[in-house]
């Protein structure tokens, strides 16, 4: 997963190695973060009382921006980061922030003015570790809860054959190389209401981002005030039985009967595995797409 959003964020297939040195400058940031959450706390202060972790912090994200801004600068450097007329060139993720300009509207920065390659960079980086560990996680239940449900299984796999065919006969020193490809997906109603069902039953994210309140509100006779810090509980609303029949049991039919189901909230809310409104997942149709993709040539 990890490998198909580096190609997706710089345009370019890298070997195993160089992908290695991506992940793992990625990696050593995310395993320490908790030991970092407390210098958000204090900013200040935490400079002082925290030197060494404030140190250690920052040395880390120095060590990524290096990595991450020299791929940036090679894509760059390279030319295909300029948007080609009528060409069929891949557009990579790190093409629409080198070619983005700040409106004139936007008051922190001057009219027309580029990202800085730091701000790539971060946002670069957000999109790799924003789409790998999700995705790989629903995946996971996904193909267990199939494992532990045969009977599933086989509708599933009967819906695939439908559309793609039986996979060819296994031969002796000849490799497979039946791929499900993207068109053959949307042919497949069961697949998008398995990993709906699986999305509802074991969300990746117990909770979103934390939200800061705008405006004092009253929700259900609590007055919540201007400023403060909330947040939603995604696990239970996929387990509440008010809205969802038998909620602990793994039924991919019950997203079949409810016509189109809406997963963005956008016509009501009945779970929220990427958030909702404003700062709903930007990464959601990819998941999707990824998701369908994986379990669908996995089974
Ligand atoms: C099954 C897979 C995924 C799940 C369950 C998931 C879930 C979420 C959730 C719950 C949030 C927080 C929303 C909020 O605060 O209201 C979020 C934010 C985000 N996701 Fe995903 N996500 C997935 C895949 C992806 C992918 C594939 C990408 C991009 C490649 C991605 C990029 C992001 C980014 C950049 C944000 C931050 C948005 C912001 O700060 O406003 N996600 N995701």
């Amino acid at each position: 997963m990890f490998c198909l959003l580096v190609f997706m964020c710089f345009g370019e297939k890298f070997d195993e190695s160089k992908v290695n040195v991506v992940a793992k400058v990625h990696l050593d940031l995310l395993l320490h973060f908790r030991r970092f959450r407390v210098l958000t706390s204090f900013p200040k202060l935490g400079k002082i009382l925290f030197r060494n972790r404030w140190k250690e912090l920052e040395k880390l994200r120095s060590d990524r921006d290096k990595v991450v801004i020299r791929l940036i600068k090679s894509r760059i450097r390279s030319g295909n980061s300029e948007p080609q007329l009528g060409s069929d060139q891949i557009v990579a993720y790190v093409d629409t922030l080198v070619n983005l300009r700040f409106p004139e509207e936007d008051s922190d920065h001057g009219n027309g003015e580029r990202l800085t390659l730091n701000e790539m960079a971060t946002i670069c980086s957000e999109f790799l570790n924003g789409g790998t560990d999700t995705t790989t996680t629903a995946l996971q239940w996904i193909m267990a809860k199939l494992v532990k449900h045969p009977r599933i299984q086989s509708k599933l796999y009967d819906e695939i054959v439908e559309v793609v065919g039986p996979p060819p006969l296994p031969l002796k020193g000849v490799k497979l190389e039946m791929v499900i490809n993207e068109e053959d997906l949307q042919k497949m109603p069961y697949l998008k209401a398995v990993v709906l069902e699986g999305l509802r039953r074991h969300p990746p994210a117990h909770f979103v981002l934390p939200h800061r309140v705008m405006k004092e509100v009253e929700v259900q006779g609590y007055m919540i005030p201007q400023g403060a810090t909330i947040n939603f509980m995604v696990g239970a609303m996929g387990l509440d039985p008010k809205v969802w029949d038998e909620p602990m049991e793994f039924k991919p039919e019950r997203f079949l009967n409810d016509g189109v189901f809406d997963v963005s909230g956008s016509k009501g809310i009945k779970m929220m595995p990427f958030g909702a409104g404003r700062r709903i997942c930007p990464g959601s149709d990819l998941a999707l797409l990824h998701l369908k993709y994986f379990v669908a040539n996995l089974i």
